[in-house]
């Protein structure tokens, strides 16, 4: 690692999730000087220079001119960004792919003999450092790489290092697993409006008793059939509720759903 590019990451694709990371990083207190960004629109660009006082270059520059570059468009767009900037990589460099699906092995047949790559499936509760960030090692990666890797998405939450075979696994649990819990959200908050409840009320109702029992889930370390247990009285409120999304198969539909994930991301690298 020598020259200007020493220490410096570049984020090329930078949209909901590329940008929660880079500003999470900013936000623990990264210097800006040590990012840069490469984009596809201009305008992205200007937004991104004017709101975080990051360089912007076009993205082979921003690629040579960094030690780590961290990919993050969607899986379609990979392989042309990766076309894109080969020509610049070089042995050594780490490459940090955050697309869904899209395995070491495709990456590394894209970029020169050894490139790093690193495989993140990470979750967007990084934008409140509440992430949940799961990485694998490709073939050319040292301890070192993954060090780094670590302390690129340990700014925004947690990180664990997995085997890559599980990667679409853990994309079906915590990397779409937030949308999962909007939508049972959003479905208590309009079941409590149709109750009679105002909107606001049924929305502070539902989050703080996510946050509260989310909260309780990590601190008390219980198994949730335990904590979910001490909820339902017998022959109570909670039992007859239960009941009903028993009736409708809502943990087999849970299941089924994931199932889904988990194929989407195979499929993903299948048309890649
Ligand atoms: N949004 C999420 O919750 C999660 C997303 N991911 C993965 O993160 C990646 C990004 O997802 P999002 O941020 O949601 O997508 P997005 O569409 O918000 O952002 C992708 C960005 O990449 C840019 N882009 C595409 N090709 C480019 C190129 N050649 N050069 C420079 N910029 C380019 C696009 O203009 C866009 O700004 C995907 O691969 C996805 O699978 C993984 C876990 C969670
Ligand atoms: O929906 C998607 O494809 C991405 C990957 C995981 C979460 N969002």
């Amino acid at each position: 690692m020598a020259g200007d590019q020493a220490g410096k990451t570049a984020f090329i694709g930078v949209g909901v999730m590329g940008e929660t990371i880079l500003a999470g990083l900013l936000r623990s207190g990264r210097p800006v000087g040590d990012f840069i960004v490469g984009v596809r629109r201009q305008e992205r660009g200007d937004e991104l220079a004017t709101k975080y006082g990051v360089t912007v270059l076009p993205n082979l520059d921003a690629a040579a001119s960094a030690d780590t570059v961290v990919l993050g468009m969607k899986p379609q767009d990979l392989a042309g960004a990766l076309q894109e900037i080969a020509p610049v990589l070089r042995p050594g460099q780490l490459l940090v792919s955050l697309a869904a699906g899209i395995t070491t092995a495709f990456i590394e047949t894209h970029v020169p003999g050894g490139v790093a790559v690193v495989r993140v499936m990470p979750n967007t509760p990084a934008l409140v450092d509440e992430g949940m960030h799961a990485l694998s090692a490709g073939s050319h990666c040292d301890e070192a790489h993954l060090v780094e890797a670590e302390g690129l998405l340990g700014a925004t939450g947690k990180v664990v290092r997995i085997a890559e075979k599980l990667q679409n696994a853990a994309t079906a649990v915590s990397g779409s697993g937030p949308a999962y819990i909007f939508y049972v959200v959003e479905a208590m908050i309009d079941a409590g409006v149709m109750l009679g409840l105002p909107r606001p009320l049924a929305t502070e109702l539902a989050v703080q008793t996510l946050y509260g029992s989310a909260t309780m889930l990590r601190e008390t370390q219980q198994h949730p059939t335990i904590l979910r247990e001490q909820v339902t009285s017998p022959g109570g409120t909670t039992a007859a509720a239960l009941r009903y999304l028993e009736d409708h198969k809502v943990k087999a539909a849970f299941l089924s759903a994931m199932e889904a994930c988990r194929d989407r991301a195979q499929q993903l690298a299948a048309d890649s």
